[in-house]
């Protein structure tokens, strides 16, 4: 075990975060200005023909903006919004949308005539978002200020890259790059290998625990009690559907019984609402930061936000509120900028005020709870300043940044991290690899070259990662990767039983990455789509859980989307993630005619749409399936990436890759395909070329042999299917 020298790791985070921010920033700029505002709208980073429908005083007394879709472009007059990519927490510029197809937008010129917010809400028919501080004239920049902007023009958003994250994960990799050695708690040492975790005595990992579950299953009960013993560290290794949450709602419940505070954080505010969602019918004190993702009223009920306007400490608050809320209302009626000029004056006074009895009533809401939750980076925010916390709980810890990570645990004693290292990570955008001695570079996981199809070297990397000095540092080197490789499989336990597949789709991932330890549920292992609670007609496609379209023979072909020329995206936005939502992607028509021609048969045979997704790791593949969602309303469709976490009855999968060279690019990330192959329950099918795709790595060529093996086998005949397309 090689100690990792922190100041050093800290300074090569930095410099991979950085690199990481430019990317982004670059990329958000190639595609705004070499794309229209209709073309950014269809890739999911704007959304535009917009109006500033309302807009009220809202948590930290920022401005809320309420944009709806403008009444006089919605053909059916009903204002619903788009299809789009905004989720809440996205950062975003609001800005007058340009007339016509007025080109060569800038980034920064946006932000200037805009204003920069947060989403704070998603919903149907409208976004809202908290705008940043504003200056003198109410951050509408020169459009002359958005906040007073109800039915003023039409707008557009733009979302931008996340510096506010950057931030903090920055500023926290300073503060560890600048502690001495003396202020190393044995956790820091233990979590850079300094020194090995106290060995947990094995009595107290058998010690009798008084379930509030008892149906809890043995591993479930084996990983709590582990990670109520360990001293330090503990990873609860959570494959596909075997209950991580379940597991971790009882852990939390038994750290509060033994009279401990917990701070419970994720990388998404999803990942930390599933939570709340869960954890609040036990009636634990807990308070939930961050404005929370979704509307349940068990959830809101929880919210900082809301406690901080209902309480009896937030009664203070509200009054200051109403009298910004005026104030604001005012502005619409200001005759010139001197007199609008003279009430924001008053509200900035107003605003300090706020803040002052909002941060007191916050702490007081946040010093009663024992149970805090918080995105990884929210847990960073002033709310918890002075804050202290016995254990620190991060979930999906595999696809957080390590710098994530570190914002909740520089104030930690302990950690409990539950993830799966072997779904994939967080996404990385940037060349990412550094080192404190070399300058070496690999290639991130997005990029879809056939250099890093072959997936097989993965351990080896992580080992590599993690040994000697700061050793190689990369962003994609998650901490449950880091620890896993530093400490070996000591710290963690597996949960073995599965709930979501059948036996039959379980078994190719369970034997290839979880050592064919994972146990199918008696409950789901024999389930069929026949066996569906409404009525299914049983044959070939619903009795059989497995089946493989092969298309190898050549008729199949890919095409890139390269070799389009309306689809050739900014030539500096290409190899990173977001340019595959415009070009540089591949697809496969041929393909997507089986698609369409196994949906229509399974919807035939009684299966619901909304019970079908269909999954593919190429976003030019998802445009051309979009069509499905109209012949069959209620099916879903994604790309294998934007899958992860969920799960339906039926999955189709279509891995698009067919050509000569064997050349596999995305597929070669065998981390991608465990979460295609994961996500169904009763049934799942794979259409692709097995030819080529078997020539893309071992696994494939495992994968491929097991489906020709044990999967229902079929051969599509290419002139029925020429009806069909
Ligand atoms: N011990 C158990 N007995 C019966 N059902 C269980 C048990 N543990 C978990 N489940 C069920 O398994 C399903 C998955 O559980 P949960 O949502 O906690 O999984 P997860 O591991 O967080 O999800 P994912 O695997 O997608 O990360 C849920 O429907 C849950 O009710």
């Amino acid at each position: 075990m090689a100690p990792v020298d922190v100041p050093s790791f800290a300074a090569a985070q930095q410099t991979l975060l950085l690199a990481e921010l430019e990317a982004e920033l670059a990329e958000t700029a190639a595609l705004v200005a070499g794309h229209s505002p209709a073309a950014l709208q269809r890739a999911g980073l704007a959304v535009t023909n917009l109006v500033v429908a309302g807009t009220r005083t809202g948590f930290g007394g920022k401005t809320l903006l309420e944009l709806e879709p403008d009444a006089a472009t919605s053909r059916s007059g009903v204002a619903e919004l788009p299809e789009h990519g905004i989720r809440t927490g996205d950062i975003l510029v609001v800005a007058e949308q340009p007339a016509g197809s007025a080109k060569k937008r800038e980034v920064r010129e946006l932000e200037r005539k805009g204003a920069r917010g947060v989403v704070t809400r998603v919903a149907r028919r409208f976004i809202a978002v908290a705008l940043d501080d504003e200056g003198e004239d109410g951050g509408g920049g020169e459009s002359g200020g958005l906040a007073a902007g109800v039915g003023a023009g039409r707008v557009w958003l733009v979302k931008l890259a996340d510096d506010v994250t950057y931030k903090r994960m920055n500023g926290t990799m300073q503060k560890l790059q600048k502690m001495s050695e003396a202020e190393h708690s044995i956790f820091i040492r233990v979590l850079f290998g300094q020194t090995i975790p106290t060995p947990v005595a094995a009595e107290a990992d058998a010690g009798a625990v008084d379930w509030f579950d008892p149906t809890l299953n043995d591993s479930q009960k084996d990983a709590i009690r582990f990670a109520l013993a360990s001293r330090e560290i503990a990873l609860i290794h959570g494959p596909p559907g075997t209950g991580k949450t379940h597991t971790l709602i009882e852990l939390i419940l038994q750290l509060v019984k033994q009279n401990l505070r917990v701070l419970v954080c994720g990388p998404s505010n999803i990942s930390v609402d599933n939570i709340v969602e869960r954890l609040a019918p036990h009636q634990v004190p807990m308070v939930r930061l961050g404005h929370p993702a979704r509307l349940l009223p068990s959830v809101l009920n929880h919210s900082l936000d809301v406690l901080t306007r209902t309480s009896e400490a937030g009664a203070i608050v509200k009054d200051v509120r109403a009298d910004m809320d005026t104030k604001q209302a005012s502005l619409r009626k200001a005759r010139n900028s001197k007199e609008r000029r003279a009430i924001y004056a008053e509200l900035k006074i107003l605003r300090k005020e706020y803040r002052e009895r909002e941060r007191r009533c916050v702490s007081s809401l946040v010093a009663a709870s024992k149970v805090v939750l918080a995105t990884c980076h929210g847990s960073g925010g002033f709310q918890l300043r002075g804050e202290e916390f016995d254990v620190v709980i991060i979930d999906e810890a595999s696809q957080a940044l390590e710098a994530q990570c570190w914002v909740p645990l520089l104030s930690a004693k302990k950690a409990v991290c539950a993830g799966d290292h072997l779904q994939l990570p967080p996404t990385i955008k940037s060349l990412n690899s550094s080192s404190s001695s070399s300058a070496s570079k690999k290639k991130s996981s997005n990029s879809s070259t056939a250099d890093d199809a072959k997936g097989e070297g993965d351990a080896a990397k992580q080992k590599e990662a993690a040994a000697g000095g700061a050793g190689r540092v990369s962003l994609e080197t998650t901490l449950f990767d880091r620890l896993l490789a530093l400490h070996g499989p000591s710290i963690k336990r597996m949960l073995t039983t599965q709930y979501r597949m059948h036996e039959k789709i379980m078994q190719f991932p369970s034997d290839e990455l979880y050592e064919s330890k994972l146990v199918a549920a008696e409950a789901v292992k024999a389930r069929l789509l026949r066996d569906l609670t409404y009525p299914v007609e049983p044959n070939d496609d619903t009795t059989e859980p497995l089946i493989f379209i092969d298309t190898q023979g050549g008729d199949f072909p890919e095409k890139n989307e390269d070799d389009d020329e309306t689809a050739s995206a900014a030539g500096a936005a290409k190899k990173t993630s977001k340019s595959r939502l415009i070009g540089d992607s591949k697809s496969n028509e041929m393909e997507a005619a089986l698609v369409r021609q196994h949906v229509r048969r399974l919807v035939e045979s009684g299966v619901r749409p909304e019970d079908i997704a269909v999954v593919t790791p190429y976003n030019a593949q998802l445009a051309i399936l979009a069509p499905l969602k109209d012949a069959f309303p209620g099916i879903e469709l994604g790309s294998v990436d934007g899958f992860q976490g969920r799960e339906k009855e039926a999955v189709i999968v279509s891995l698009v890759r067919s050509n000569p060279e064997g050349e596999v690019g995305f597929l070669g990330e065998k981390r991608r395909l465990n979460v295609a192959m994961t996500r169904p329950k009763r049934s799942l099918t794979v259409i692709g070329d097995s030819e080529t795709v078997k020539k893309g790595s071992k696994f494939l060529t495992r994968w491929m042999s097991f489906l020709e093996d044990n999967a229902d086998l079929r051969y599509p005949d290419v002139s029925l299917l020429a009806l069909e397309a």
